[in-house]
């Protein structure tokens, strides 16, 4: 019995031992901290949603936003917003942004306007009591090995953005990518955006390689820049267009991209590969 109670104590003296000496250690408990951080915030956010809706609503994401604001002080990133005027816009619309881990969530909530959900890969729901509120959140499940489901689910999708006045977030990559650059961009985001006649807001994260590297196991403290980009106009434009406007969405976030990345790059040092 005595010996069990020294466990805890153990640990918590040996804990900042190891997170003052090992900086992989403070990568692995880091990590296993958010998700694990993220599963209790869910667990407790479940019972909230069911209250306040009584089951899948995408009025949920109020609460999801609110309990998930405080995330990144734990970790030791900041966030710098710019282009906050251009999402003060009325009505339904496509928001796009790139995909360089399951941090981005943070980003996500940071900014997330109101009557917004995701599309997101059928695989989350079965990420326990996370799945669980992302479905209650009215996330968009899409199976990725079956693209013409994915493509028939997405316009449901556009349909369901007019009658019900919702907006979508979409990552265009389709995956996550941490390369230094943006992946290139699948047509699905934009399909969605035409077919309901809707305009595109483009989002840029800046890159993350300044504070968190997966292959050096590092994940320091550090600030994220989000750019929000103006509007991209989709009224009158067909399938015929949908190339074109996928292009032009690319060049302009990759610009961003490579523009506050380099600035923070600039400021703290050298981006490592
Ligand atoms: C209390 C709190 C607790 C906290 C808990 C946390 C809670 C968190 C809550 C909330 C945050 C959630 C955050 C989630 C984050 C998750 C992110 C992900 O999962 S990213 C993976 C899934 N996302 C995608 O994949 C993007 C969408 N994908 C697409 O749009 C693709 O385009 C897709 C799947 C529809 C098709 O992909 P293809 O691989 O076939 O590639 P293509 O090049 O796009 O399409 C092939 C052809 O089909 C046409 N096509 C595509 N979509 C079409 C459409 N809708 N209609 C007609 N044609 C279409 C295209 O034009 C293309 O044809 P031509 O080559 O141009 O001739
Ligand atoms: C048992 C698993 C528990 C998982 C708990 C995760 C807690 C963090 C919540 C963040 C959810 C964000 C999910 C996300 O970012 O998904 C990654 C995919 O978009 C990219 O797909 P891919 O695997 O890179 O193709």
């Amino acid at each position: 019995m005595d010996v069990l109670w020294m466990i805890p104590l153990l640990l918590l003296m040996i804990i900042p031992l190891l997170m003052c000496t090992s900086s992989t250690f403070v990568f692995y408990f880091k990590k296993f901290f958010y998700v694990a951080w993220m599963m209790v915030l869910a667990l407790i956010a479940i019972p909230l949603c069911i209250l306040k809706s009584g089951g899948r609503d995408i009025e949920n994401m109020r609460i999801i936003r609110f309990m998930v604001r405080h995330v990144k002080y734990l970790l030791g990133l900041r966030f710098e917003v710019s282009g906050w005027e251009h999402l003060q816009t009325e009505g339904p619309y496509v928001v796009i942004s790139n995909h360089q881990s399951s941090l981005d969530v943070l980003g996500l909530m940071e900014i997330l306007p109101d009557r917004c959900t995701t599309i997101a890969k059928k695989e989350l729901v079965y990420a326990g009591t996370v799945g669980l509120i992302c479905w209650l959140g009215g996330i968009v499940f899409i199976n990725r090995k079956k693209t013409s489901d994915a493509k028939s689910v997405m316009a449901d999708a556009a349909k369901t953005m007019l009658d019900d006045q919702i907006r979508l977030w979409v990552f265009p990559e389709g995956t996550r990518n941490q390369n230094g650059d943006l992946l290139p961009f699948k047509k699905g985001a934009f399909h969605l955006a035409v077919q309901a006649q809707v305009p595109i807001i483009p989002v840029v994260f800046s890159s993350y390689s300044n504070f968190y590297l997966r292959k050096e196991k590092q994940f320091k403290s550090g600030v994220i820049r989000l750019k929000i980009l103006p509007k991209i106009e989709t009224k009158g434009m067909t399938s015929d267009d949908v190339s074109s406007l996928s292009d032009k969405s690319f060049d302009l976030m990759r610009a961003a991209f490579l523009d506050i990345s380099d600035s923070i790059t600039r400021s703290n040092g050298p981006v490592r590969h």
